[in-house]
């Protein structure tokens, strides 16, 4: 039993895409989700892990907000996610996506992309705004003189802390991060990942972390969810999972999984703390 209220909870979400096959077939039926329950509580870190193709994404969209499901529903502190409240769900979830290259607009500068969601919804006067932004962007790690510069002009690593900037400026309780490190060289993961630890310690956020690498999700994950072919086929605590894994999908994952030393997860992760 956990104690903390629950912050989101997945109520059997599914998931159905249609294909359209020309005239002279039937549409396909693709099941990317089905059925999925789940409930991630207060300052805690739920893991998603499965292979490519699994629906581990599509769910995602669907808890933001970003796609309609074929069935089931999302609450957001007991509120249900939809498009009616999309504005008061921003500011209760936020995403942070695999690649930071692509979710930024390329044509605003670092402070504009971060400050954007204040003016969206019209939190603080215009001095209070930069003064929120610039220290967001010292909490993240940003120096300075990068206010003023555009994405192209950052690293990859860079990239990744103004995402999360932008996402924590709102205050929101709850990120959904989607392989936030995954098109990362592996020493700026560990940095991320680290940044990511101290900012739940910080603000007591609760993470839903999506990946596909199960040394991460050991480091981060209080517990653990295994998603297979669109449905959650086991959900333990983190321990149970990584000594104890019952479901034999779960066991082949790990046995998948090729670290130098099983069960310590990334080596750069162990040595950065
Ligand atoms: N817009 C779409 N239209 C049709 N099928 C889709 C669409 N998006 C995803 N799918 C299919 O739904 C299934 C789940 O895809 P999804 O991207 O959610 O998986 P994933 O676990 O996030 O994979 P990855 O880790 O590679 O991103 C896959 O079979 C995919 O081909």
């Amino acid at each position: 039993m956990n104690a903390a209220p629950i912050a989101l909870e997945l109520c059997a979400l599914s998931k159905v895409y249609t294909l359209e096959r020309g005239m002279f077939k039937p549409a396909a039926e693709i099941r990317a989700v089905n059925a999925v329950s789940l409930r991630l509580h207060r300052g805690q870190t739920l893991g998603l892990v499965g292979e490519s193709g699994c629906g581990k994404s599509t769910l995602a969209r669907m808890l933001l907000g970003l796609l309609e499901p074929s069935a089931g529903h999302v609450l957001v502190n007991g509120q249900q996610v939809g498009p009616a409240r999309r504005k008061e769900n921003a500011r209760c979830i936020q995403p942070i996506f695999q690649d930071p290259y692509s979710s930024l607009n390329p044509r605003k500068t670092v402070a504009d992309i971060v400050g954007l969601p204040l003016k969206l919804h019209r939190i603080g006067n215009s001095a209070q705004q930069t003064r929120s932004v610039r220290r967001m962007l010292d909490l993240v790690g940003m120096p300075q003189r990068t206010d003023s510069h555009y994405p192209n002009q950052l690293s990859g690593g860079q990239r990744q802390r103004v995402a999360i900037a932008r996402a924590l400026i709102l205050q929101p309780e709850i990120l959904v991060c989607d392989e936030p490190t995954s098109s990362l060289d592996v020493s700026v993961q560990a940095q991320i990942l680290n940044l990511l630890l101290d900012l739940k310690a910080e603000f007591g956020l609760a993470y839903l972390f999506i990946s596909h690498d199960l040394g991460v999700v050991e480091h981060l994950a209080d517990q653990v969810a295994v998603m297979h072919k669109g449905s959650i086929v086991e959900l333990e605590s983190r321990e149970r999972i990584f000594c104890n894994a019952q479901h034999p999908y779960t066991r082949m994952l790990l046995a998948s999984a090729l670290t130098p030393e099983p069960g310590l997860g990334i080596p750069e992760l162990a040595a950065s703390e």
